[in-house]
């Protein structure tokens, strides 16, 4: 049996395989396989934000580590006005501006269809599938697709810090450290975008160590437990006491909301 090469924080660049990843996790044999957790938990915590924050409140949403993904845009198209997707990896970049332009050819169906499964209601028509993609990339276009990168002060260049109402990253932060003291400080450059008492969305692996990103390409994670996450997020200026999280010990997951303090 040859032996996995196990790919480090500093080999994104090269070999992350964007269209691998979307095959393994999104396409529609992968979605009817087994569901993607963050399609429970992103629209559970779009729910609260709608009911919750008044709109003027909740204009922008950041996505930081987005990959080739756009479902966080799917999840909060009604509760913000602008999404920005960002990663560090210009070949996932590319891969979100094609489906921006409408020439990339991947189908986000079987992924709105399982989100509009959590948000309740009638099974969606193609139109209404259609309309909800549409409506999506207008907001994305709003916001933007911009290179970014965890380990900077300043997260995404090109955009000011405090000002995003919901900042979000979903499996990255894990993906991009080697050790704990990286992952601290990861999280304060992340959370810095956020304005004071905007909201944080962090989706994490727990206890692991590597991830298959598709094709058998194996990349390495930071092992992380739910205390160690709650440290840094308590060193990154957020509100612990404002923390709603549901860990998902047989996936191996957590995912929560919380706010950032005032000051
Ligand atoms: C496991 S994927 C998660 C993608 C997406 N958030 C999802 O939930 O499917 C990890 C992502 O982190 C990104 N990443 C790795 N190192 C990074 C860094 N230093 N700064 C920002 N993003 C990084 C990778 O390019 C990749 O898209």
């Amino acid at each position: 049996m040859p032996t996995e090469i196990m790919h480090r924080p500093e080999d994104y660049d090269r070999e992350f395989d964007p269209d691998a990843y979307l095959q393994y996790y999104f396409s529609k044999e992968a979605i009817e396989r087994g569901t993607r957790v963050s399609l429970f938990a992103l629209p559970v915590f779009a729910q609260i934000l709608l009911q919750t924050v008044p709109e003027n409140e909740r204009q922008s949403l950041l996505d930081i580590g987005a990959g080739p993904t756009v479902y966080s845009a799917l999840c909060f198209r009604d509760v913000v006005k602008r999404v920005y997707l960002t990663d560090y990896v210009n070949k996932n970049l590319e891969i979100l501006k094609e489906w921006l332009n409408k020439t990339n050819p991947y189908d986000w169906c079987p992924t709105i269809r399982v989100i509009k499964r959590t948000e309740g209601g009638f099974p969606p028509s193609d139109d209404e599938l259609n309309v909800i993609e549409e409506h999506t990339r207008g907001i994305v276009k709003k916001g933007g697709i911009l290179w970014g990168n965890v380990h900077l002060h300043t997260v995404v260049p090109e955009l000011p810090i405090k000002q995003v109402d919901v900042v979000l990253s979903v499996f990255c932060l894990e993906s991009a450290c080697h050790n704990f003291d990286q992952y601290i400080n990861c999280m304060k450059n992340i959370t810095r975008h956020l304005r004071p008492g905007g909201k944080f969305v962090l989706g994490s692996v727990l206890e692991d160590e590597a991830y298959n990103s598709g094709r058998q390409k194996i990349f390495s994670l930071l092992y992380l437990t739910e205390e160690m996450i709650m440290r840094a997020l308590g060193e990154a200026d957020i509100d612990l006491e404002s923390v709603k999280k549901y860990v998902l010990e047989e996936e191996g997951v957590m995912f929560l909301m919380a706010s950032k303090r005032l000051q």
